[in-house]
């Protein structure tokens, strides 16, 4: 991964690893490996998990209709502690084993610990229980980063009072980076990037993006990835991947920093 001129100052190779929901049931050795090889590089990597497709069916099982507003899940009272169960409770614990079963020192972490995400409450009467995270405390993952762990982050807010709020992933993922004054961010998902028409787009601008999501070509889960990457790339960090567990897929940048 080249490193822009503007970020050449920062010491670290920090990089936020995102793993979306649709992609968590087939993790493969490939992503592993690939996943050692950024360590051994000398990356130190955090990754934030979602776990949309794992909410979806514990939702339906308890008979809970839900729907997803401009890729933000409406969340009620009741959906809260499913989302809260499932990702902290089943995706989180899972990920950390399967981690740490291939010799990857890996922690398991929500916006709870350390105080990490606090949060403010979205906007009540659209999305109910969705946090805006306020300040991402990031000492903690640094504590972890430097004793050699992989923080492992549920995209679970908490308010000043301690009430539970559901964050999409991506969100979560894209304030870590910025926080972390990461150099990338990889948003790992359930394809091998951006497709446009019938093509792949292996590299995509700014302006590129927004023409698309107007043309319609980027739509549902993608949105609040192309957002989260504009997000990190206006407040200077260079590059952002989009890509499969293979880590094939687009690199957005302004056009300088992917030459
Ligand atoms: N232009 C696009 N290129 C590729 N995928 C797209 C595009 N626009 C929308 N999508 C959809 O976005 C999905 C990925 O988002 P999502 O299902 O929310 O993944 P995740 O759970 O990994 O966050 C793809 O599977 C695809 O259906
Ligand atoms: C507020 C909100 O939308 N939260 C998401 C959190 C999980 C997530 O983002 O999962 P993916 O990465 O698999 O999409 C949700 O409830 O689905």
């Amino acid at each position: 991964m080249t490193m822009s001129k503007s970020m050449q100052h920062i010491d670290h190779k920090r990089t936020v690893i995102k793993l979306g929901g649709s992609m968590l049931s087939g993790l493969s050795d490939v992503f592993f490996s690939k996943f050692v090889q950024l360590q051994k590089e000398g990356h130190e990597l955090v990754i934030v998990h979602g776990g949309g497709p794992f909410i979806n069916s514990a939702l339906i099982e308890k008979g809970i209709k839900s729907h997803i507003d401009e890729g933000i899940r409406v969340t009620c009272e009741k959906s809260m502690e499913i989302v809260k169960s499932v990702l902290i409770g089943k995706v989180n614990t899972s990920l950390v084993h399967q981690l740490n079963d291939k010799g990857i020192k890996a922690i398991g972490l929500n916006g709870f610990d350390g105080n990490l995400l606090p949060c403010t409450v979205l906007n009540e009467e659209r999305f109910g229980f969705v946090g805006k995270i306020t300040k991402v405390n990031e000492e903690v993952l640094v504590s972890l980063l430097e004793a050699g762990l992989v923080p492992v982050v549920s995209c679970i807010g908490s308010t000043q009072c301690g009430t539970a709020l559901n964050i999409n992933a991506d969100t979560v993922a894209s304030e870590i980076a910025l926080a972390l004054r990461a150099n990338s961010l990889i948003l790992v998902t359930d394809t091998p990037g951006i497709q446009v028409g019938n093509e792949m787009q292996q590299n995509a601008s700014p302006a590129s993006i927004e023409q698309w999501i107007v043309e319609g070509e980027i739509y549902g889960g993608m949105i609040p990835k192309v957002n989260a990457a504009l997000a990190c790339l206006h407040a200077g960090i260079p590059q952002v991947h989009i890509a499969d567990q293979h880590l094939n897929g687009t690199v957005i940048g302004f056009e300088e920093a992917l030459i």
